[in-house]
């Protein structure tokens, strides 16, 4: 069954077509992988999705709700979440706190009820120290808060936006773990990532984009032979 439904969906910015007439759909349940080389439109069909940019042309159906005019808060408080590929965690905030801001502003929660969740989060997701500040945290645990904040506000799917950037190969190999337990709660996930070890090793499914089109859709194991998909990767000579 899908969640999510893109009909043909376009972004124009002034002359420049980001995403191009876009049809996909992102099942319920799956961990699906969205690649591509730089500039394809991953991160723009994720502000499409997550309201940040309205479409241009095209419809966007979640949970049966046609979504494609609302603004990004009320597709929040339907369900979806995303991160994003800079994390601006709040400074002067604790681990918790910058948690709760998920529950408090996407969710609708109370005070005490948002830290409740959020503590559960930073156990869930692996955040040792809730009351730490953030002036000695890691890159692997900003991360994390920014994971756990879209988590607060309890989505039925999350956008990952290269949370394995930056990281070495142990902190990668416990954000596996980390995207999976968040699967296992029963979240679909969309996970954008240039690090294909993390692609093969998660995805069921991936969806290649290339200046704005679907270029290849299907596990990554297949698509990543295609000789087409390798062109966009790697030029013409490859
Ligand atoms: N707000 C914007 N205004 C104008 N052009 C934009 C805007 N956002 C994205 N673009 C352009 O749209 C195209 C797609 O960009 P996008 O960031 O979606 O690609 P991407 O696949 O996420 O790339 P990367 O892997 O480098 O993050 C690029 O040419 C980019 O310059």
């Amino acid at each position: 069954m899908s969640i999510l439904k893109l009909d043909k969906v376009t972004k124009r910015f002034g002359g420049l077509v980001a995403v191009d007439n876009v049809s996909m759909e992102i099942q319920q349940g799956e961990i699906l992988g969205l690649i591509g080389p730089n500039g394809a439109g991953k991160t723009t069909l994720t502000n499409l999705i997550s309201g940040v940019h309205m479409v241009s042309e095209g419809k966007i159906i979640f949970d049966g709700i046609d979504i494609t005019f609302l603004p990004a808060h009320k597709r929040c408080n339907l369900g979806i979440a995303r991160t994003f590929q800079i994390a601006r965690p709040l400074k002067n905030l604790t681990v918790v706190e910058n948690i709760m801001v998920g529950g408090l502003f996407g969710n609708g929660e109370k005070l005490k009820e948002s830290k409740k969740s959020a503590l559960r989060l930073c156990e869930t997701i692996g955040l040792e120290e809730p009351d730490q500040t953030l002036d000695k945290i890691t890159v692997l645990d900003i991360k994390k808060i920014e994971i756990a904040r879209a988590m607060a506000t309890k989505p039925k799917i999350l956008f990952l936006d290269e949370v394995m950037s930056g990281l070495n190969m142990d902190e990668t190999r416990e954000m596996i773990d980390t995207v999976r337990k968040i699967r296992g709660t029963g979240v679909t996930i969309c996970i954008i990532e240039h690090v294909m070890s993390v692609i093969r090793e998660i995805t069921e499914r991936v969806i290649v984009l290339d200046r704005g089109t679907i270029l290849a859709e299907g596990p990554y194991s297949e698509v990543s032979q295609q000789h087409n998909v390798i062109t966009a990767y790697l030029g013409e000579d490859a």
